[in-house]
């Protein structure tokens, strides 16, 4: 196993939706023992902290359709300039949320290097909203669009280029509440999806099978795995902020990331959506870090 050079960053926000608590995913992540279980795996681990957030709200006017926009802008940008200084290191970045608004940010650091980066969206929801399709106007919402150039400008900008990802390298995983105009997006822009109606049928072997097939058929140089902790059912992951019933197992997520990690393709990984607040005992972090194990390589015997 390819024993790598790991930064993690911590994004210490909940700008992107409206519940508070997921501000504190970074912290309930590093103390289930995420540092010390990669180090365990034999990966050499620099934390570089969180991110500073700014807990004072900007005196912006507020638009419905975009919450806290100038808050998550400046998330975002600080982001991506973190991300894009721990590659110009050539080391691997791995980010902890925050909502999952954080990806818009870690995308901006990524596509500057990987000209033709895969993504995989391991999620219940698309996150394809726009300001104009979204249902709730939170942000957390929309990472997708923004990252193919969809919505707002400044969003779709950060680090003055765009688009981040190319629509058809992107491949969501466990999708199972998708909104109208999310749908659309999904067939309009040719988005590979697997949702739980897939997983159920073929099993998770086959979809990722077929997923990583996929990805390297296209040539990507470079796969980034953004995880969104809903993505697996509310049972194994409570502590999530938008739970969707009949989500992947535990297990299934399990062989997910062990067959990321056997792919050898995996350049960036980020967890999200962890709120401790929503949580039982810090089960959705517990979870988060025992998947990263399997992503970085423990196996069972
Ligand atoms: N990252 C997430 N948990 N996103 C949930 C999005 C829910 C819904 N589709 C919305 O746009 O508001
Ligand atoms: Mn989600
Ligand atoms: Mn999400």
């Amino acid at each position: 196993m390819n024993k790598l050079d790991i930064s993690i960053i911590g994004v210490p926000t909940d700008y992107g939706q409206a519940r508070r608590g997921v501000d504190m995913g970074p912290s309930a992540i590093r103390y289930a023992g995420v540092v010390e279980r990669l180090e365990a795996i034999g990966h050499k681990v620099q934390d570089l902290g969180d991110i500073r957030v700014s807990q004072t709200l900007k005196n912006a006017a507020v638009d419905e359709k975009l919450l806290n926009l100038e808050e998550v802008i400046d998330v975002s940008t600080a982001l991506a300039n973190n991300v894009h200084a721990v590659l110009e290191q050539k080391r691997f970045p791995l980010v902890f949320g925050g909502d999952h608004s954080i990806a818009i940010g870690t995308l901006a650091g990524l596509g500057e290097h990987y000209k033709n980066l895969g993504v995989i969206w391991y999620d219940a929801h698309a996150d394809l909203n726009t300001p104009e399709t979204t249902p709730s106007g939170n942000i957390h919402g929309m990472p997708l669009a923004v990252s193919i150039g969809l919505g707002h400008e400044r969003l779709v900008r950060i680090r003055d280029f765009a688009p981040k990802i190319k629509p058809e390298n992107v491949i969501i995983i466990g999708a199972r509440s998708v909104d109208p105009g999310e749908r659309e997006l999904i067939r309009q822009q040719g988005i590979k999806v697997y949702t739980m109606h897939e997983i159920d049928r073929l099993g998770m072997t086959r979809v990722m099978e077929d997923a990583l097939a996929y990805l390297k058929e296209r040539n990507v140089d470079g796969l980034h795995l953004s995880l969104d902790l809903d993505g697996l059912d509310p049972l194994y992951t409570p502590g999530v902020g938008t739970p969707v019933p009949g989500g992947i197992t535990y297990r299934e997520s399990h062989l997910a990331m062990e067959m990321l990690q056997e792919s050898g393709m995996l350049t960036s990984a980020e967890f999200v959506e962890v709120n401790p607040i929503l949580d039982e005992k810090n089960t959705t972090a517990n979870v988060a870090v025992a998947l990263m194990g399997s992503l970085f390589g423990e196996t069972l015997v």
